[in-house]
């Protein structure tokens, strides 16, 4: 589980000194409503399938196939079909894994595609092609490279125990060539969007692999949801989206930052940066997701979030890190003038910097957010994935834009479809 909190002063006091009072409790009252009935409703299928978890069986087999056969994953997807796996999966880069390296080329390029290719061993690799719809152009092009680079390579294990798939039921292209193969497919849930999708096996299949604990993720997950179930005007997804809705509504605040100080939080900023964007970018509204990982960006974009135009919402995340990591020598330290930093862990220092980072950011006006998660665990990665799901949604419906759908993407597709006809 995690705690959220806003410095010093009550949220209340600073919303006040805003002179938002008023605006803030209608924004409040409407998500929490909403959050009622759709807690009532079951929540969403995303994070009630999770938890129900009767996807197991097929996720287990299919890590065990990968984990016993390759030591190369390579995952084919893009989007809502890479990016929840690559957050998930930073995490073991603190634990053992299970020897199986994961390879997650979610934007097309030839000369990554290339360099795969020449580094990586075709008889000790499994790809593994996610997408939801099954019929991305990249995902696809991909596929049919790595299928001919196989070939090419003349492995000598059945050329379908090197593929697997997650993709919808029904007639598509993707599952077409799996079926064509022989290899194993998981369904992807219909009824839940790929932007969602982190939890069900399309996340939790490359979790596995990784060596983490799926129970784990989804237990978290569910904590969170019954504690937002239980009282959602308590739980930070209300809190957030009644808040962010505020102050666009009311202070032009455009863009919201979102700010982990953990490096194992890097990719799920990437991820939460498609979910915002994608649900929430509708019908000419929308705030712009930003994302920045301390302490290095303090070094790059801090000045901007410090002294630039007053127009984000900054939410920190924190792991209490006081005491954590390598000791810095004192003797060392104090030779070379360093005498503050002297004796202290690298752990102390990320966690004044954090501190710092926030209480300038408040100096300067910004309403600051801070989520403290007690650890880097698969309980509380699982539990963010749902918190920021929530909090998205119910933005969505404070704007009155379905979080959901990405009809203005769809545009660029059939174009690229028709260019790529035409060279
Ligand atoms: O899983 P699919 O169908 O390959 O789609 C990949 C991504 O492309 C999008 O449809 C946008 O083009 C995203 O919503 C989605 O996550």
């Amino acid at each position: 589980m995690f705690k959220f909190a806003f410095g010093d002063t009550s949220l209340q006091q600073q919303i006040e000194a805003l002179g938002l009072a008023g605006a803030y409790a209608e924004n409040l009252n409407k998500a929490t409503v909403f959050a009622k009935n759709f807690a009532g409703n079951g929540l969403l299928p995303c994070l009630t399938q999770a938890a129900g978890g009767p996807d197991t069986a097929g996720i287990e087999k299919l890590a065990a196939h990968i984990t016993s056969g390759f030591s190369n994953l390579v995952i084919l997807g893009t989007g809502g079909s890479s990016l929840g796996a690559q957050a998930a999966t930073a995490l073991a880069a603190y634990t053992k894994g299970l020897g199986t390296k994961i390879y997650t080329p979610d934007s097309l390029d030839p000369f990554l595609m290339d360099h795969l290719f020449a580094s990586l061993d075709p008889l000790e690799t499994h790809i593994l092609a996610i997408s939801k719809s099954g019929t991305t152009g990249e995902t696809l092009a991909q596929l049919l490279a790595c299928r001919q680079w196989l070939e090419n390579a003349g492995t000598q294990k059945p050329m379908k125990d090197h593929f697997s798939f997650i993709t919808e039921p029904g007639k598509r292209a993707l599952r077409t060539y799996g079926d064509d193969l022989g290899s194993l497919i998981l369904d992807h849930p219909t009824d839940v969007g790929g932007r969602f999708s982190v939890l069900t096996n399309v996340g939790m299949v490359p979790v596995a692999v990784a060596g983490l604990s799926v129970k784990d993720f989804r237990n978290g997950a569910k904590a969170v949801c019954d504690a937002f179930s239980a009282d959602p005007a308590m739980s930070a997804a209300v809190v957030g989206a009644a808040l962010i809705q505020t102050l666009n509504e009311n202070l032009g605040v455009t863009q919201v930052l979102i700010m982990p100080y953990a490096e194992s939080l890097r990719a799920f900023t990437r991820w939460h940066g498609q979910l915002w964007a994608e649900s929430l970018g509708k019908n000419g509204l929308g705030t712009t997701p930003i994302r920045a990982v301390g302490p290095v960006d303090q070094h790059s974009q801090m000045q901007l979030f410090l002294d630039g135009p007053n127009d984000k919402f900054c939410t920190i995340v924190t792991v209490p890190s006081y005491g954590k990591g390598p000791r810095i020598d004192v003797a060392a330290a104090e030779k070379y003038g360093l005498t503050y930093m002297a004796g202290r862990t690298i752990g102390d220092m990320v966690t004044c910097q954090s501190r710092a980072t926030q209480d300038t950011l408040r100096a300067k006006g910004r309403l600051v957010r801070e989520i403290v998660i007690d650890s880097l665990s698969e309980e509380n990665l699982g539990g963010l994935f749902a918190s920021f799901m929530l909090e998205t949604v119910i933005t969505a419906h404070l704007m009155g834009v379905d979080a959901y759908d990405q009809p203005a993407v769809e545009e660029g597709k059939i174009l690229t479809r028709k260019y790529l006809g035409e060279l």
